[in-house]
């Protein structure tokens, strides 16, 4: 068992993709702990394995060694159907594209897995989303189709689909890499508001003005994590000072 402050602990992750040849082995032992309520990014040049450690860690994939203890419980010996169930009730996921059925509201959208994750407390989880939807600032848009938004606003709404089933680790994959910069602030602020609520975030990012958001940066090279910094609370008064230590930091490893 892990100690109650960890949320997620990774041991000596591996990843091996067999489909190539020869097999890639894009994970090479990974040592990761993610405590309750921290926010970490994982940056690294393309290629280093970013997107891998994230779906290895979180049950979108499995890893080929290693283990993956989510809340001190083991991932790695669940069956599918039971990581299904871990996915869809203890993590929360937010992807570059959101990926919403075009035949329902964005209020539909973010509803939808929070009722399949809790059937039987329909009135809680419509409570849910309301608030999100208030708190994120889309409750005026969330009867509208996906189509009639803006993209800072669908990932929004990912955000708050990601956390209507209150998981105890959210996953974002470059949340904001398809978007302009202003709407990848709006998206960014509200990862921020996400963390401060007390949530544990992971995100994978390219964007250095993304990552400096983050509590702790870790680096990852050939699928190792070579380094990591300690960045501490993020406020928006030091957030450029804050940025340029994290950017010098990045250099040195040699991104
Ligand atoms: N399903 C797969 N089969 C074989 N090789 C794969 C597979 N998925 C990823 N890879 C390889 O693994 C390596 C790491 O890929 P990954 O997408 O994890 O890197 P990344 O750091 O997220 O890159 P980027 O920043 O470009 O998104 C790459 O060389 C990639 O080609």
């Amino acid at each position: 068992m892990t100690d109650r402050q960890t949320t997620l602990e990774c041991r000596a992750v591996t990843k091996t993709y067999v489909s190539t040849d020869p097999p890639a082995e894009v994970l090479r032992g990974i040592d990761l702990t993610v405590r309750e309520g921290e926010f970490i990014a994982v940056m690294g040049a393309s290629g280093s394995g970013k997107s891998t450690l994230l779906y290895s860690i979180s049950g979108m994939d499995r890893p080929s060694g290693g283990q993956v203890l989510l809340e001190g419980s083991e991932l790695t010996g669940l069956s599918d159907g039971e990581m299904s169930r871990l996915r869809l009730t203890r993590m929360g996921f937010v992807f570059q594209q959101a990926h919403f059925l075009g035949n329902l509201t964005l209020r539909d959208n973010v509803l939808l897995p929070a009722l399949k994750a809790a059937p039987r407390d329909k009135p809680g989880a419509i409570a849910r989303v309301e608030a999100l939807l208030e708190r994120f600032g889309i409750a005026h848009v969330a009867g509208h189709g996906i189509t009639q938004v803006s993209g800072g606003q669908l990932q929004r709404a990912s955000l708050c689909r990601a956390l209507a089933s209150e998981p105890a680790i959210v996953f974002a994959d470059e949340p904001t890499g398809a978007l302009n910069s202003r709407m990848s602030a709006e998206v960014m602020d509200a990862l921020t508001q996400v963390h401060r609520d007390g949530s544990t975030l992971v995100m994978v990012t390219h964007d250095p003005s993304c990552a400096a958001r983050a509590d702790r940066v870790v680096y990852l090279r050939d699928g190792l994590l070579v380094d990591s910094a300690e960045l501490g609370t993020w406020t928006a008064d030091a957030a450029g000072e804050r940025e340029d230590r994290l950017i010098g930091w990045l250099r040195q490893q040699g991104f």
